[in-house]
């Protein structure tokens, strides 16, 4: 052994430091093979991929190509969108050597977070995921279609500060604020009462946009309804299609004082980003406007592409040319036309003027804690009894990664499954101390004769003390969670049990069942009454039934006082249409052991089938859950077949 001089102290410290910052370095480099198929190298290259570096933890290229320079000549930069890596090149294997040692652990502070460099070689760079650069079929972005005067005029024109004017129907919604002139649109049934006009019409100031629209032949016939929608840097629109039934063809929406980036979604997992910068008219027809999705991710940030060159670029693709984009307040003001008669668009899938009419006596979305218990009583706990055995019968094998985490765990790690089903996590790791519980009696009895530790408990309310657990896990809990609040205070329950330094993962079911080009298993499965997702799971979106979600239903709009939307039954085996549904449990074998009374959740006697709420997540929203709880970090989050999942830490 050494001597304990000073010298030898400082040189052994600096050794573990070293190991310490190896060891991460090389789980980064697990992460992402595991995670998103990148395979590193150990023998040194030109190429590195940066752990942590990317766009999607807030890195910005110049910020990033600052650090990487240090090192040596950076021949190329790619930082794939959303992600959070980036990869670099540099002019000579030694350059990328140098960078190797010298930047590994290296901090940076972004948008008032801190990230740590891992860096690794690869022998090539880029990612299989390759982003559309395409617009959408029937999509347009037409660049300074107002001048900064007209521009001007137009936000002057709206007065905010007087909410209750007969001539606007005016909003706060909780993602972004909105006014409706010619017609209301109703966020409860996300339609229009077309028998109800709103005195006065269109405003007049719009009138110079509207004859350039007609005589530039962007549309036919002139509009009668505007919604203007205003968003702060951090707000935005649910993924949706503007409902077929309410408006003709064409929409237009002009953007006003900031861009912002809109994203398009086709149902079969194709996802375009356009940037619409301030002053373009965007031009929605045919497929973009029928069949693709159009939202805003809320965030305060967007990829855009980094340089101004002289040809606009409206997609954000290019992985080499990507930097961020602080936001601003965006006002948009969105001309449709109120349709007439049933729409006969070409794309049924998505047409609610085409589709049979939903599920009598169908749900509505909660307005208020006490509605979202009583729905979740109702279509949660009261069916998970009812199909417990059947349930459990279909629950056999652990998904591969909630195994990975568990199997990372230390012996006699304290572990607490919140909502553990029957089970199936409990016994993974043997060296663990685990405790389960669920709400559901029978899935606690089914547990307990499986020789498992578990108790009855509501996931809001654990009934263990603050800080007693190593790690914790809630695997396709929290999409039962009928409001955002209450989804919140589910991770905020889970994190009271952790002690500082323990980890929680968190799966949820995801709107996108297809990610990175692949199909969800859940999606493969054929048959559409077969609802055994025994293994993760998510989607792409398809049609469009009511619940569109524009209004943020989703996400708790604050606007739905009078009569909620019903919530849509949902097709197994097909993508989702909105994010808050009822899902169909077919019950096969054997009759239920609870008697089920008057429930409406049970539909004919001869083929039982029973309906759960679910919240799917929309990409990016289990992470901007987890920002709002104190003292966590997430420490990684993915996409595991049609789930999102987060790993987060607890800091203090
Ligand atoms: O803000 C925008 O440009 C789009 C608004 C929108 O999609 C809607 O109100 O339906
Ligand atoms: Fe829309
Ligand atoms: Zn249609």
């Amino acid at each position: 052994m050494e001597e304990s001089s000073g010298e030898n102290v400082k040189l052994v410290k600096r050794t573990k430091e070293e190991k310490k910052l190896l060891r991460k370095q090389i789980k980064a480099s697990h992460t992402l093979l595991k995670h998103e198929g990148i395979n590193t190298v150990s023998l040194p290259t030109k190429s590195l991929v940066v752990a942590n570096g990317g766009l999607g933890n807030g890195v910005s290229r110049e910020q990033l190509q600052d650090v990487l320079r240090e090192s040596g000549c950076v021949e190329s930069l790619l930082m794939p969108p959303c992600k959070p890596y980036a990869f670099v090149t540099y002019g000579s294997v030694e350059d990328a050597q140098r960078a190797h040692t010298s930047l590994n652990g290296r901090q940076l502070h972004c948008q008032g977070q801190g990230v740590t460099l891992y860096l690794s070689f690869v022998e090539k760079v880029g990612c299989e995921s390759e982003v559309s650069t395409q617009l959408p079929p029937g999509l347009k972005v037409l660049e300074e279609f107002v001048s900064p005067e007209e521009e001007a005029r137009l936000l002057d024109s709206i007065d905010w500060a007087s909410p209750n004017d007969v001539v606007t129907a005016q909003k706060a919604l909780k993602h972004r604020r909105v006014k409706h002139y010619g017609y209301e649109f109703r966020y409860d049934n996300n339609n229009v009462d077309k028998d109800k006009p709103l005195p006065g019409g269109l405003p007049q100031v719009c009138d110079a946009v509207l004859e350039r629209c007609l005589w530039e032949n962007h549309i036919e016939v002139r509009p009668d309804q505007l919604t203007i929608n205003q968003y702060e840097p951090g707000q935005g629109i649910p993924p949706h299609v503007d409902t077929h039934s309410a408006f003709e063809d064409t929409i237009l929406s002009l953007s006003l004082g900031a861009k912002t980036v809109m994203d398009f979604r086709h149902p079969d997992g194709r996802s375009v980003a356009v940037v619409l910068p301030a002053r373009s008219l965007l031009v929605m027809k045919g497929e973009s406007r029928y069949l693709w999705t159009h939202g805003i991710t809320p965030r305060k940030f967007d990829m855009v592409p980094a340089c101004d060159s002289a040809t606009p670029q409206m997609v954000t693709s290019d992985p080499g040319d990507l930097t961020l984009s602080k936001r601003a307040t965006r006002t948009s003001f969105t001309f449709r036309k109120v349709r007439r008669s049933p729409c006969q668009c070409a794309y049924p899938s998505a047409c609610d003027s085409q589709r049979a009419p939903t599920t009598p006596g169908a749900p509505a979305l909660p307005r208020d804690d006490g509605d979202a218990s009583r729905l979740e009583t109702r279509y949660v706990h009261q069916v998970y009894e009812q199909i417990a055995s059947h349930f459990s019968s279909t629950r056999h094998s652990p998904w591969p990664r909630v195994g990975d985490f568990l199997r990372s765990l230390p012996p006699g790690a304290v572990l607490a499954d919140v909502g553990c089903g029957n089970g199936k996590y409990l016994g993974v790791n043997p060296d663990l101390w685990a405790v389960g519980c669920d709400r559901s009696c029978s899935l606690v009895q089914i547990c307990a004769d499986r020789g498992f530790q578990a108790f009855v408990s509501d996931a809001l309310r654990v009934p263990l003390r603050d800080g007693v657990c190593d790690a914790c896990i809630s695997i396709a809990v929290i999409h039962h969670f009928s409001t955002q609040e209450r989804r919140l205070a589910a991770v905020n329950e889970l994190i009271r049990l952790l002690k500082p330094g323990g980890r929680a993962l968190i799966y949820v079911w995801a709107m996108e069942q297809e990610y990175n080009k692949q199909r969800s298993k859940y999606l493969k499965e054929k048959d559409p009454k077969s609802d055994d997702r025994d293994g993760p799971s998510p989607e792409p979106m398809t049609d469009n039934t009511l619940g569109h979600g524009q209004g943020d239903a989703g996400n708790d709009d604050a606007c739905l006082a009078q009569g909620q939307p019903k919530l849509t039954v949902h097709t197994n085996r097909t993508a989702f249409t909105s994010q808050d549904l009822l899902v169909p449990w077919h019950r096969k074998g054997g009759a239920s052991k609870v008697s089920d009374t008057s429930d409406e959740s049970k539909l004919p006697e001869s083929d039982p089938v029973f309906h759960r709420y679910y919240h799917v997540f929309c990409e990016g929203e289990l992470e901007d859950l987890c920002r709002k709880v104190k003292n966590i970090t997430i420490q990684t989050s993915y996409h595991d077949q049609g789930n999102w999942c987060v790993i987060v830490e607890k800091t203090l």
